[in-house]
């Protein structure tokens, strides 16, 4: 036997010369959820995350920024009384969101802030866009009014400030009216990071908990993607490429590896995987019991997104695995 695999395997030098997938801190986009409070709470539906004040958020941003992490994405919990049919809440230049993007940007202009640009926290049917009932009593989920009403979502973060906008909605069209809207009104350097290939997914249970944005009646299925389809992905990816997003994402990403791979060689725009709350909870809940060590699978989770194709990950460990890596 002269060829032995095992000789580039033999130390801890020669496997770091051969490895071909590197994570770092560098990697994260820290999804961080936030509520109008002076207090910050730990999520119930969550443990280890927190619905952050915005001083809290800015403490913990900051702490994620000093350890190399460059990004965060918000997801607001709104209070039950501002949600109405049509969300307006969610362009309000004195909300919630723009509130915490002005206070995150002054206090570490060098963060990038991500916005997440959807209705469903802000909506009192609980859908990502709006809803009207059939005569028939069907529940429809309006897509070109959806959009117009993500349009001002999106200025109004960035007036606010955001660097990156993400519309999380998975309505047809968006990307284009968004980047539309944004460049006639001169935001034309706000990029936006586009969920392509967003699943209909039992893995967001936990988030939709985290920030009570269940929806009331029926399911997601109309506008998230079917859970059996990778072609229809790589088309959804290729229209936001083509209505100018900056970067395209793939969610859930562990169950999806696939989907992340086929996007990676069907684009050069860079490709981004959301580890959702499923994903986390699933190894968080196994790592308590004592059935896994939860670092070392929560590490391998995510080198195995990266590994997939993924440039960059949506993840609650960000934080965490950042001081792992360092
Ligand atoms: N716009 C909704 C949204 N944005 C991010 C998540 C899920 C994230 C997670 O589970 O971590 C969801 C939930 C949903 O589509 O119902
Ligand atoms: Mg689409």
């Amino acid at each position: 036997m002269h060829i032995r695999p095992r000789r580039n395997r033999r130390s801890p030098a020669i496997r770091s010369l051969v490895r071909e997938t590197h994570l770092s801190a560098a990697d994260f986009i820290y999804p961080l959820f936030l509520h109008d409070s002076a207090e910050d709470m730990p999520i119930a539906s969550m443990p280890g995350c927190t619905r952050w004040s915005i001083d809290g958020l800015v403490k913990e941003a900051g702490e994620a920024l000093a350890l190399g992490v460059p990004a965060v994405v918000l997801f607001p919990a709104i209070p039950e009384s501002l949600k109405t049919p049509d969300a307006a809440e969610s362009w309000n230049p004195e909300g919630l969101v723009p509130r915490a993007v002005r206070a995150l940007k002054e206090a570490h202009p060098e963060l990038c802030v991500i916005t997440d640009v959807a209705l469903d926290p802000y909506n009192s049917d609980g859908h990502d866009g709006l809803v009207e009932r059939s005569p028939e009593g069907e529940l429809i989920i309006l897509n070109d009014k959806t959009v117009k009403v993500l349009c001002r979502q999106a200025l109004c973060h960035a007036e606010a400030g955001a660097d990156m906008v993400s519309p999380s909605d998975m309505m047809d069209g968006r990307v284009a009216m968004i980047r539309h809207t944004l460049d006639s009104e001169s935001f034309e350097d706000v990029g936006i990071l586009s969920y392509s290939a967003k699943y209909a997914s039992g893995y967001y249970g936990p988030f939709r908990g985290a920030l009570d944005s269940a929806p009331k009646e029926g399911d997601k299925k109309t506008y998230q993607m079917d859970p059996g389809n990778a072609r229809e992905a790589l088309r959804e990816a290729a229209l936001d490429e083509a209505e100018g997003a900056d970067m395209l994402m793939v969610k859930p990403a562990g169950p999806y590896l696939d989907i992340i791979a086929r996007i990676r060689e069907s684009t050069v725009l860079p490709v981004a995987a959301y580890q959702v709350s499923g994903e986390y909870l699933m190894i968080e809940s196994a790592a308590a019991s004592g059935w896994v060590d939860g670092k070392a699978v929560a590490l391998e989770s995510l080198i195995g997104i990266k590994r997939a194709g993924a440039d960059m990950i949506l993840t609650y460990y960000a934080k965490r695995a950042a001081e792992w890596l360092r």
